[in-house]
């Protein structure tokens, strides 16, 4: 099947995977230009989640495309279209900058060197030491510039920004914005799909976000649209048997009485200009979407 503009970049449907008690069933799509986050607790299922997208581990059900195929019919060029960073893979830490660059030479036709070992020099990455030798955050570094090394049109990508000081995740969301931003094979456009602990870095740069908690997916939306219209109301035990309670999605009980989910932050403001309302973060949604109580 070829691919289509309007297919998905990234799809999976009911894929199912279990590791004792833990079950994964998730569905998602990543659509062509959009850079969309994967945000979840450890354990949660991301990174089986992508080891299953990549074919590194076998689902149990479901079905997965990528460019609109399954992966398994992906041919050798499609695999080229793809850019990827995980967590415990990469190049043999016993390599240096040097080493990698011919492996990549020889692996992608459409590597450009030049621009790699400038990006390299930029982020001060030794060109002859060993990777293993590297810091936490400079291998982190040479790993998202292998991911965008040879003009992939998708990117998939667990973690990048971990153990990245702020300065260097700031420097390495410009450069994925550039690179998203930029156009892919005969000016199509690219896609990101990128996990990470750090919400404040997918507020930034995802288009949409997908929260999983224990296997399962629990929340999906626009980033605007979740920073936008959710909200976090404090109330205490009086505020809270007085309050209409039907646009209220999960809450807590805390010290002071309740912290309660809403995704119409607008009409509590309206209605109940007293009460505390905090805008919420992907990180206060994804808490209380998935450890508070359903309301
Ligand atoms: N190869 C495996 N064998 C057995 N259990 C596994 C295996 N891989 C993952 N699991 C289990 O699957 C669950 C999900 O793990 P996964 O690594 O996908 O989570 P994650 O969301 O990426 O977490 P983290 O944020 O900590 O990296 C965990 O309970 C984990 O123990």
């Amino acid at each position: 099947m070829e691919n289509h503009m309007n297919d998905g970049m990234v799809q999976l449907n009911k894929v199912t995977k279990a590791y004792g008690s833990f079950q994964l069933d998730c569905s998602m799509e990543v659509q062509p230009g959009m850079a969309t986050g994967f945000v979840g607790a450890n354990g949660a299922g991301k990174t089986t989640t992508f080891q299953i997208l990549l074919g590194l581990v076998p689902p149990e059900t479901g079905e997965i495309r990528i460019f609109g195929k399954p992966y398994t019919e992906l041919t050798a060029k499609d695999r080229e279209r793809i850019g990827v960073s995980l967590a415990d893979s990469g190049f043999s830490q016993f390599l240096t900058v040097r080493d990698v660059t011919a492996i990549l030479r020889n692996l992608y036709t459409r590597f450009d060197e030049a621009r790699f070992l400038e990006k390299c020099q930029r982020y001060e990455l030794p060109a002859n030491k060993k990777i293993k030798d590297f810091s936490t955050g400079m291998q982190a570094k040479l790993k998202l510039l292998i991911a965008m090394s040879h003009d992939a049109d998708l990117l998939i990508l667990d973690e990048p920004t971990l153990g990245l000081d702020v300065m260097s995740r700031e420097a390495m969301l410009e450069e994925l914005q550039e690179y998203l931003d930029s156009e892919g094979t005969g000016g199509a456009p690219r896609s990101v799909l990128i996990s990470s602990h750090i919400s404040s870095d997918l507020e930034k740069f995802c288009d949409d976000i997908y929260m999983i908690d224990r296997g399962k997916i629990v929340l999906h939306g626009e980033t605007d649209v979740l920073l936008d219209s959710y909200g976090i109301l404090k109330v205490d035990e009086r505020q809270y048997q007085a309050l209409d309670r039907r646009y209220l999605l999960a809450g807590m009980r805390e010290a002071y009485g309740y912290r309660l989910l809403t995704n119409e932050r607008r009409y509590y403001q309206e209605n109940y200009p007293d009460l505390v309302m905090e805008k919420g973060s992907i990180d206060d949604i994804l808490i209380l979407t998935a450890r508070g109580e359903k309301l």
